[in-house]
């Protein structure tokens, strides 16, 4: 299981006033958080444009150091670990980030497994069967740039799965994706956390694709824990009749901007 404790991240930017002199802004993109990701299910990460989901991913991920708090990876300090715990954990965004064009499916993912310290028959063994699994293996030499939006997007779970991860990060992993595909994809990541006992934590807005996959989910705003909890009970606090995630998300927010105005 991920433990984050207390976790907390401030931006400071610069600001030029005049010749001389320059303010320093404070941004507080994550205060105070606290969630436990665990192995086996899919969790929901969900807040509006600007609630430190990005920013949280990021400090999970190791990419970003966290201004306080604990990140605690199956009783490892990622303070302390932070090397193992690079070697346990993966990104899979939705989109065209992180892939090359130029490269060939196989030629990405021999890049990408370098990356970790993969190589020889390991990786070779190790890219076969993610382009089976992800239904590549045809088009293993062909330039991404003559892939399709999802031939692309498959590879790049391929790719998020390269160092065999025991957390995932899901960044709207179905983003611009067909029906038909983004049904694949989800089937796909209920299949890792049954089968592979994956840990996985998804950020995405669409509300029905957390519904199918995640049982427990967390809201930010503005950096803050707004709530958290089942799916099931959190749909509940829906006030219409036919409720679902998507009205409950939106009240939160409706309530938050009301009682932002009435605190100025
Ligand atoms: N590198 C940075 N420097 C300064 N401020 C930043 C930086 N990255 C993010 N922010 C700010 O931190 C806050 C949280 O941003 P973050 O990207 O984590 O939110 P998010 O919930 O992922 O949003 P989105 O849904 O739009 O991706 C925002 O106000 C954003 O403008």
């Amino acid at each position: 299981m991920i433990e984050v404790r207390g976790l907390c991240k401030t931006y400071v930017t610069k600001e030029s006033k005049g010749f001389f002199k320059t303010n320093k802004n404070y941004l507080k993109a994550v205060d105070n958080l606290s969630i436990n990701i665990k192995k086996g299910e899919i969790t929901g990460l969900l807040g509006i444009n600007g609630a430190g989901k990005t920013t949280t991913v990021k400090m999970l991920s190791t990419l970003l150091e966290p201004t306080r708090g604990d990140i605690i990876y199956d009783g490892m300090d990622i303070k302390k670990n932070e090397k193992i715990i690079k070697s346990k954990v993966n990104m899979i965004a939705g989109g065209e980030r992180m892939i090359y064009w130029r490269l060939t499916a196989k030629e990405n993912l021999k890049y990408f497994g370098s990356m970790y310290g993969l190589h020889g028959k390991y990786l070779n063994e190790r890219i076969d069967y993610l382009l089976e699994l992800v239904g590549l293996q045809d088009k293993k030499n062909i330039p991404v740039e003559k892939f399709s939006k999802g031939m692309k997007q498959r590879l790049q779970i391929a790719r998020g799965l390269i160092n065999d991860p025991d957390y995932i990060f899901l960044d709207e992993p179905t983003l611009g994706l067909d029906i038909q595909i983004a049904k694949e994809m989800r089937e796909f990541f209920l299949e890792l956390v049954k089968k592979q006992d994956k840990g996985i934590l998804l950020t995405t807005h669409y509300m029905k694709e957390v519904e199918e996959l995640c049982r427990y989910i967390y809201i930010l705003n503005e950096g803050k824990l707004l709530k958290e909890g089942s799916v099931e009970d959190i749909t509940k606090m829906s006030t219409t009749e036919d409720g679902n995630l998507e009205d409950v998300l939106l009240m939160m927010a409706k309530e938050v901007s009301i009682e932002n105005k009435e605190v100025i």
